[in-house]
């Protein structure tokens, strides 16, 4: 089959190489004419584990291919997936103008039957907006055209994003439209082999399903971030409360880690948007409430325990800082916890030296030279107060701990992430504070 993905960011890159990977031919549009001629020349635009390979082997085979050309990509197929950004608006509403736009573009172009799938997360009602923008396009050029708009959400996790699209939980698709429901039928049959993973539905559910598992997931790391705290103020710990609750199979044991707080491209803005969607229509959403203020107030978790140890004023203290990342895999620094953490160190005087293996060229961008971007986890201790940890890489979780010891000033780790034992770590002598134990 043959399809244009529009928007090549991470999700219409993980989805075209994806694709292509199944046998498909993929044609990959963006606005973003350096992305498109790194992609045509191998280079990546976003660290994700495997990504690299996909693209390489399928673009080799002929299979996906990247333009800024929108004839090109309008002409080429029936299908036109959208996946584009979504991001917060003024009021934290999602900012519909790119989905709108590439909405436009392909009603201003098309010639034949098209069928749009909305990937990117949206609110309810905007496949009757992309809707209305291609019949105003169609409109101004008088011509009638048939066309579907179909609702198909993305699911998959940045930092597993290959894994997760190649192997979906299930895969939401909301049609209104019989044919357009058979192409998405067809495009899906190959990841769903073993058993059926298609969840059919009307347009409008498909596109609160997204929203409604973004913020379900978002209220089990708010509630496991409060119970760490009260789990603090009771001197019990919060990681044997997690294996107590997490095998209740009706709980079960995935995101039930408290940490730092939930970031990321898509909690944060997806939670606010659904909150604002809910209020246009009079309807209070006092959990989803609850759940934000929770998150805002734990990404500060960090520096008040800092505090606690050092003092108000951090002025001539040098902190260093295990991970940049909202999380370990990815180069994305969207809504960071981290952000908040090196925000209330300068504010308080202090010196910050960072390390993460992949975020520090993103986190440069947003931050410039306010902090020091170590080379190497060790390097970013020397001289340092203490340590904060505020993503679980994989290689920060064995560290070499008398060297720890050796390189900062005092043995002092403040672990946003849970990562070691707090008994061992008083027994090698450090002072070590955790969340929630
Ligand atoms: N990042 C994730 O893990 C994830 C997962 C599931 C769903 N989503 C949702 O998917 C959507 C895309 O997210 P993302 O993280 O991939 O965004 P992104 O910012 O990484 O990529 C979006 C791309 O679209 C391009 N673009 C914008 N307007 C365009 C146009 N008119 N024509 C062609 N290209 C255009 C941009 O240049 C950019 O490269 C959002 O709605 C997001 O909420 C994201
Ligand atoms: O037990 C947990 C699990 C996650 N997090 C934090 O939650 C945030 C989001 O993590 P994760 O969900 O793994 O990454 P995302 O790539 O943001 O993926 C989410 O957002 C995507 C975009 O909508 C969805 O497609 C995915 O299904 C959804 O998991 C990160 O800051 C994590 O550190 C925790 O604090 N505790």
């Amino acid at each position: 089959m043959k399809l244009t993905i529009v928007g090549t960011g991470y999700v219409g890159l993980v989805t075209g190489a994806c694709l292509a990977e199944v046998g498909n031919e993929v044609l990959c549009l963006d606005v973003d004419a350096s992305k498109v001629a790194d992609l045509r020349a191998g280079i990546m635009p976003i660290h994700e584990p495997g990504l690299e390979a996909l693209v390489s082997r399928n673009q080799q085979a002929g299979r996906l291919r990247f333009t800024t050309d929108v004839d090109e990509a309008v002409a080429y197929a029936t299908l036109q997936m959208i996946a584009v950004g979504t991001p917060p608006g003024e009021n934290g509403a999602a900012d519909l103008q790119h989905v709108v736009a590439a909405a436009r573009q392909i009603g201003r172009r098309m010639t034949d039957y098209k069928i749009i799938v909305d990937k990117s997360t949206v609110p309810v009602g905007t496949a009757d907006k992309v809707g209305e923008a291609i019949a105003e396009e169609l409109a101004e050029r008088g011509v009638q055209l048939p066309y579907a708009v179909v609702s198909n959400p993305e699911f998959l996790k940045e930092g597993a994003a290959v894994e997760d699209f190649m192997r979906p939980d299930r895969i939401v698709v909301g049609s209104d439209d019989e044919r357009a429901t058979q192409w998405l039928r067809a495009l899906y049959q190959p990841f769903q082999r073993s058993h059926e993973r298609l969840v059919l539905m009307d347009v409008r559910s498909a596109e609160l399903t997204k929203y409604a598992a973004n913020a379900m997931l978002a209220t089990r790391i708010s509630f496991m971030n409060e119970m760490a705290n009260l789990a603090e103020a009771l001197q019990a710990d919060i990681e044997q409360v997690r294996r107590g609750i997490g095998a209740d199979p009706r709980i079960g044991y995935q995101f039930l880690y408290p940490g730092v707080g939930y970031g990321g491209s898509c909690f944060p803005k997806d939670v606010r948007a659904l909150r604002r969607t809910a209020e246009a229509h009079g309807v209070q959403l006092r959990v989803l409430e609850a759940v934000e203020a929770a998150n805002d107030a734990q990404k500060h978790k960090l520096v008040i325990k800092l505090v606690q140890r050092l003092g108000a004023s951090l002025r001539g203290r040098c902190i260093a800082l295990w991970g940049l990342a909202f999380k370990p895999d990815t180069d994305d620094m969207r809504e960071a916890p981290s952000l908040t953490v090196i925000d209330g160190l300068l504010d308080r005087g202090a010196r910050v030296s960072a390390y993460d293996p992949t975020a520090s060229k993103a986190a440069r961008k947003l931050l410039g030279e306010r902090i020091h971007y170590a080379a190497s986890p060790m390097a970013a201790l020397e001289g340092a107060d203490a340590l904060l940890i505020a993503t679980e890489w994989k290689e920060f979780r064995s560290p070499d701990f008398d060297a720890i010891k050796r390189a900062l000033k005092r043995p002092l780790i403040i672990d946003g992430r849970n990562l070691y034992d707090p008994a061992y770590l008083r027994e090698l002598g450090f002072v070590y504070d955790a969340i929630g134990r």
